[in-house]
């Protein structure tokens, strides 16, 4: 039987440590608890730590139909984790590159998850092979959940998680912190450990949703190495409330990305070379700026002008200044594009050469037709 699989939820973090696992673990088994069909698949190939959160290790894997079973837990939680592979759980997994490629294809492909409303992917620390080989896999990744810790130094790991969805099409459904403060157990003060901007506000620069935050509580370890997930084995405990608080959004159609939901209001950037776009985006003379109301879908006013010396970095910052937050370019290159995402522009490219009006009325009534990126030098 082919599985059907509704959404499929990666959850990523820039680092590795920052409780991604535990949170994989938590959300799956209580989406499972709210009455949904889950598969968990456990692809942090040189550190898989599902098994024994959720207290499956040496469990032997069957097949039938030249595919894998999953795991059960519980009554209803499929479970699949490159763990179960290993003969000895110490074992180092050194595999090249397309090793774990294909074992990632196996995982996905080859298990017989049968129907599934969520499939949870607990990945791999970092923006690396392995999460590119599961996108990749995957084929339609439904929104991703970026997890960090408070401290001012996870910003730059964030970044590199958002850039990573932005450049792969992939939607940010939020991004959650964890160990956020320490909560006494005796008097039940918060304190904040790490100093720094916080989840929050990283969620606010990248604009993307933030979904709330999870005490550093030891009993969060404690259910870990018992094997019971937090949100289930205290689920009355105000840290397993809080898990609930982050997931709940999640229930429901994947959020947008705030950037996308910013409606009232949306400037768009062209480079232009005689009135036109033109294809060499670092060599453009001037950029229309066409201010538009993407709810009526009309073009409000246009400008054109002279952008500052082409220098790497300069113009992203310029247009970020100018308010731009999507830039229709015909070729760009990718370094060009991740100093666009950095500064959170969406970036279309392949644009054909056409006024700035016809390419933005064709962009708002979503018919722009993209080709190559005819300069992705
Ligand atoms: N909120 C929390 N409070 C206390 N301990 C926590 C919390 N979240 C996670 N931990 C503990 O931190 C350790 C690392 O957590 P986890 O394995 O979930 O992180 P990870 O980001 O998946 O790590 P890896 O890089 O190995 O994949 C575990 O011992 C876990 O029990």
């Amino acid at each position: 039987m082919a599985n059907r699989i509704g959404r499929r939820i990666l959850v990523m973090s820039g680092k590795g440590g920052v409780g991604k696992s535990s949170i994989a673990v938590n959300l799956a088994v209580w989406l499972s608890g709210q009455g949904r069909r889950v598969g968990l698949l456990d692809i942090d190939i040189h550190g898989p730590s599902v098994p024994k959160l959720l207290r499956l290790e040496g469990t032997r894997l069957t097949a039938y139909d030249e595919k894998i079973e999953p795991v059960l837990y519980g009554d209803s939680l499929k479970v699949m984790s490159i763990a179960f592979m290993l003969s000895n759980p110490n074992e180092a997994v050194i595999w090249r590159g397309p090793m774990k490629h294909n074992m990632i294809q196996q995982f996905c492909d080859g298990v017989a998850w049968g129907d599934l409303d969520d499939l949870v992917v607990d990945c791999p620390p970092g923006t690396g092979d392995e999460a590119l080989s599961a996108v990749q896999v995957l084929g339609t990744v439904d929104g991703v959940v970026i997890v960090t810790t408070p401290q001012d130094l996870a910003v730059v790991d964030v970044r590199k998680c958002v850039t990573f969805c932005k450049q792969l099409s992939l939607p940010v459904l939020g991004i959650v912190e964890n160990m956020s403060g320490f909560v006494c157990p005796h008097c039940g003060k918060r304190t904040d450990i790490f100093p720094g901007a916080g989840g929050e506000q990283i969620a606010e620069d990248f604009r993307v949703p933030f979904l709330g935050g999870v005490p550093m509580d030891p009993t969060v370890a404690q259910s870990g190495d018992a094997g019971k997930p937090l949100i289930t084995f205290e689920k009355d405990s105000p840290t397993a409330q809080a898990f609930a608080h982050v997931f709940q959004p999640l229930l429901g159609e994947p959020k947008q990305d705030t950037k996308q939901k910013e409606t009232s209001n949306m400037k768009i950037a062209i480079p232009l070379a005689d009135g036109k776009l033109t294809a060499h985006f670092g060599h453009c003379g001037q950029f229309a700026i066409v201010d538009v109301d993407p709810q009526s879908k009309t073009i409000r006013s246009q400008m054109v002008l002279d952008p500052p010396p082409h220098e790497p970095g300069v113009l992203p910052a310029w247009l970020a200044e100018k308010g731009v937050s999507l830039v229709i370019a015909g070729g760009m290159g990718q370094r060009a594009q991740m100093l666009f995402a950095d500064k959170n522009i969406e970036v279309i490219v392949g644009a054909p050469v056409d006024t700035p009006e016809a390419l933005v009325s064709d962009y708002l009534a979503g018919a722009l037709q993209t080709g190559d990126n005819v300069c992705d030098h």
